[in-house]
This record gives C-alpha cells, sequence and structure tokens, in this order.
C-alpha cells in the first residue's frame, strides 16, 4: 500500500515546501486540479524537477482527448496522469494508449460514477493503471464519503491497482486500511495539520503497516 500526498490549495513555491517537509514519507505527489488550472503544468514540471525521487501525478481530470492530454502531461514530467470514469470508453483507450507510448500510466477518477461496479469492470478491462473513488470536496461538504465505493471496485477490479481520495485524516485512516486499497491519497488530512511532517510520518508507519 503506498500514500500520495495531494496538493489543491497553494502555488508552487507553497507546493515545493510542503513536500521537501514530507519527501520522505510518500511514494508520489499529487499536482492537483486547482494548481493545474492555476499554475498550468508547469506545476508539474517544477515539482518533478525539484524531486526527481517521487512520482508525479499530474490530476488533470481529462474528460476528452485523452491521448493529447496525456502526452502534453507526460511531455511536462507527470508520471500518472488522470482521467474521469464518466468518460466516453475512446477517451480512456486513447489515455491509455498514449500513457503506454510514453511510459506513463493513467489512473481513473470515479468521482460521480454511479454505476460503481458495472463501470469499473469495464474501466479495468481497458487497461488502465488505476482506478480511484472519489469524493470530492462538494460531496465531503455533503457529509460524503468513498469507503463503501472502495469495497464495490474491489469486488469487480481483477487487473488495475485501487486506489481511494476524498477527504480521508489519521482518525478515518483505519477504517480505509482495513480495506486494503493499493494507493491513499491525502490532501488536507495532512497539509491541514499544524505538524506536516508528524501527520504524513504517522500515516505512513499505518499504511506500511498495512
Ligand atoms: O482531487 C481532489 C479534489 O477534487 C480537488 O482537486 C483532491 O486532491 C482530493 O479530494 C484529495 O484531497 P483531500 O480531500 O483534501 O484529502
Amino acid at each position: 500500500m503506498e500514500l500520495q500526498l495531494a496538493l489543491d490549495l497553494v502555488d508552487i513555491p507553497e507546493a515545493k515546501k510542503l513536500v521537501a517537509q514530507v519527501a520522505d514519507y510518500i511514494d508520489i505527489v499529487e499536482i492537483g486540479t486547482p494548481i493545474v488550472i492555476n499554475e498550468g503544468l508547469h506545476a508539474v514540471k517544477a515539482m518533478k524537477e525539484a524531486f526527481p525521487q517521487l512520482r508525479v501525478l499530474a490530476d488533470l481530470k481529462v474528460m476528452d482527448a485523452g491521448g493529447y492530454e496525456v502526452m502534453k502531461a507526460s511531455e511536462a514530467g507527470a508520471d500518472i496522469i488522470t482521467i474521469l470514469g464518466v468518460s466516453d470508453d475512446s477517451t480512456i483507450k486513447g489515455a491509455v494508449a498514449e500513457a503506454a507510448k510514453q511510459g506513463r500510466q493513467v489512473m481513473v477518477d470515479m468521482i460521480n460514477v454511479k454505476n460503481m461496479e458495472e463501470r469499473a469492470a469495464e474501466i479495468d478491462a481497458m487497461g488502465v493503471d488505476y482506478i480511484c473513488v472519489h469524493s470530492g470536496y462538494d460531496h465531503q461538504a455533503e457529509g460524503k464519503n468513498s469507503f463503501e465505493e472502495l469495497n464495490a471496485i474491489k469486488r469487480v477490479v481483477k487487473h488495475a491497482k485501487t486506489a481511494i481520495a476524498g477527504g480521508i485524516k489519521l482518525d478515518t485512516l483505519p477504517e480505509v486500511i482495513q480495506a486494503q486499497p493499493d494507493l491513499v491519497i491525502v490532501g488536507g488530512g495532512i497539509t491541514g495539520e499544524a505538524d506536516i511532517q508528524a501527520a504524513a510520518s504517522r500515516m505512513n508507519e499505518l499504511i506500511k503497516q498495512g
């Protein structure tokens, strides 16, 4: 099981400062959608240059032109690029084909997918690398989480790695770990803590214990 730090509400210098504190405790650093919107793919490039030992995920949440978007993110240095599960199959297949060409990986974000098990099985068969259940900020504000959805995709996904994101904190991490995803994605549960390093270190410890 691995840990991904999601960076969303910061700019490039702040993002680099945060990662410098926790780089030893994380496996993947995510350049979140708000950063990409505010700063562009330069943020991905800057993070990869500053921390070449970490895998960098570009959370583009691609909905169309999968191949093209994966190509551009790959050029910027992204190791993993997110595509939406609600996209057309052709978008996901285009992203997978381009990622294979570029030696990168595709994560499908299942945010807002209604028929979770059926769609996860379809997407798994398309050869994606990760399938991620996700309660976004707006869902979190309504009190939702994706713990049940993780169990649902684990029942049907045979090839891809499974991941979970959305509002995970130290006190809910044990429940997440119990469901055994391959990857746990945490943003505010680390960056919102007074002692960021201690939070990341403790989460890393629990995750590595599995
Ligand atoms: O993907 C995300 C969200 O849609 C904003 O871009 C977050 O990175 C993801 O939800 C993880 O962050 P936390 O919910 O703060 O853990």
